[in-house]
């Protein structure tokens, strides 16, 4: 039995048309690779300022940095992975059923059912989870789910610390993601991108920003990521060691702008499948997203104060009635 998604049907009309008189659009494949600021975290002990300088940088310029050192060691990695693997293979049939894992509706994801353009197209499939969900993850694959427990536990006091980190620079009280992220509110996504017959024409992953504080990825060996800056696309070239961050929505909310929540895609690969894990550090449903300025006066805010809730809503209405989502912007004061 086969264990793809109907991707190729599912696109059929958009890549059909696609052929038709369409300008010439940019070479995806021919970005450059980015200089993305590397951070060695075993420094926030010896050197703590001069590290903590560097974060603060690398989010305001960037909205992405990579980080060494983190805690997630390889063996947890190389688990989930193998997990990742096993469990994407499984035929498509079986990851459709209702109670796939006893996991909630809508936690296996495929492409983009809301595509109106190319633009818009996943070609990738995902395990779309929150954190309250594992728990409750089928005992009979407690493989996966150990792994999944493995990971998560250490991403999410490695979430927390950068975030703090990050708040201290704004001024922001250093209880507020103990507050307002206590735990089970976060989101893992573990993606696949089966190889694509069209790579030029349809993305992995659709750019994007994360409606996040902030995320942690870890990307194989494959490549194909890339973020937007200044306007111009950058490959991101894959470092297994290596964690990637990047800003999410709600950071740039609460900082007022100072931090960068930037687009990022997935370039498909024609041959090779490729695997990659994002944790989402997210506030629970009630708390209210409010500028650090905002709250001390500083400057005038940019954003309404809005609740996580409201923000997911409206990204769900917009991704129904769109095939996107429109993001902050929906938000501005
Ligand atoms: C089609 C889409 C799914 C997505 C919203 C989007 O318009 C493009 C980004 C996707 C993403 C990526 C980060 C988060 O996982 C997510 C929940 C988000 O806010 O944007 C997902 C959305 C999703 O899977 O619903
Ligand atoms: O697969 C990747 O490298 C990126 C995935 C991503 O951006 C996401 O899951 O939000
Ligand atoms: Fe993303």
């Amino acid at each position: 039995m086969d264990q793809e998604p109907p991707l190729q049907q599912t696109y059929k009309t958009l890549l059909h048309n696609s052929s038709l008189g369409e300008p010439k659009k940019e070479n995806i494949f021919m970005a450059e690779e980015c200089d993305l600021p590397l951070i060695d975290l075993s420094q926030l002990n010896a050197q703590r300022d001069k590290c903590i300088k560097l974060i603060a940088q690398a989010a305001r310029e960037w909205g992405f940095f990579q980080v060494l050192n983190h805690g997630i060691s390889q063996e947890v990695l190389k688990i989930l992975k193998d997990e990742q693997m096993k469990v994407f293979h499984l035929p498509f049939q079986k990851k459709i059923e209702d109670n796939f894992l006893n996991l909630s509706a809508n936690s296996y994801r495929w492409g983009n059912s809301k595509a109106t353009s190319l633009k818009q197209v996943l070609w990738s499939e995902a395990l779309h989870l929150s954190l309250a969900d594992i728990s409750r993850m089928d005992e009979c694959k407690s493989t996966l789910r150990s792994a999944i427990e493995a990971f998560v536990t250490v991403a999410g006091s490695l979430a927390q610390s950068l975030a703090e980190i990050l708040s201290q620079i704004l001024g922001i009280k250093s209880t507020y993601f103990q507050e307002n992220c206590p735990p089970n509110t976060s989101y893992l996504r573990l993606n696949r991108y089966p190889p694509c017959p069209f790579p030029s024409k349809a993305f992995g992953f659709m750019p994007h920003t994360d409606s996040s504080f902030l995320t942690i990825l870890h990307q194989d060996h494959v490549g194909g990521l890339q973020l937007l800056k200044d306007g111009k696309w950058f490959r991101v070239k894959p470092n297994p060691q290596a964690l990637v961050i990047n800003i999410g929505d709600l950071f740039q909310a609460l900082s007022n702008d100072s931090f960068k929540s930037i687009k990022h895609r997935v370039v498909s690969s024609e041959e090779i499948e490729r695997f990659s894990v994002a944790y989402f550090y997210c506030p629970s449903n009630d708390a209210v997203i409010q500028s650090c300025c905002s709250t001390k006066r500083l400057l005038p805010g940019v954003y309404k104060h809005f609740s996580f809730r409201e923000y997911q809503q409206q990204v769900r209405k917009d991704v129904e009635a769109t095939g996107d989502k429109v993001g902050l912007s929906r938000f501005l004061l």
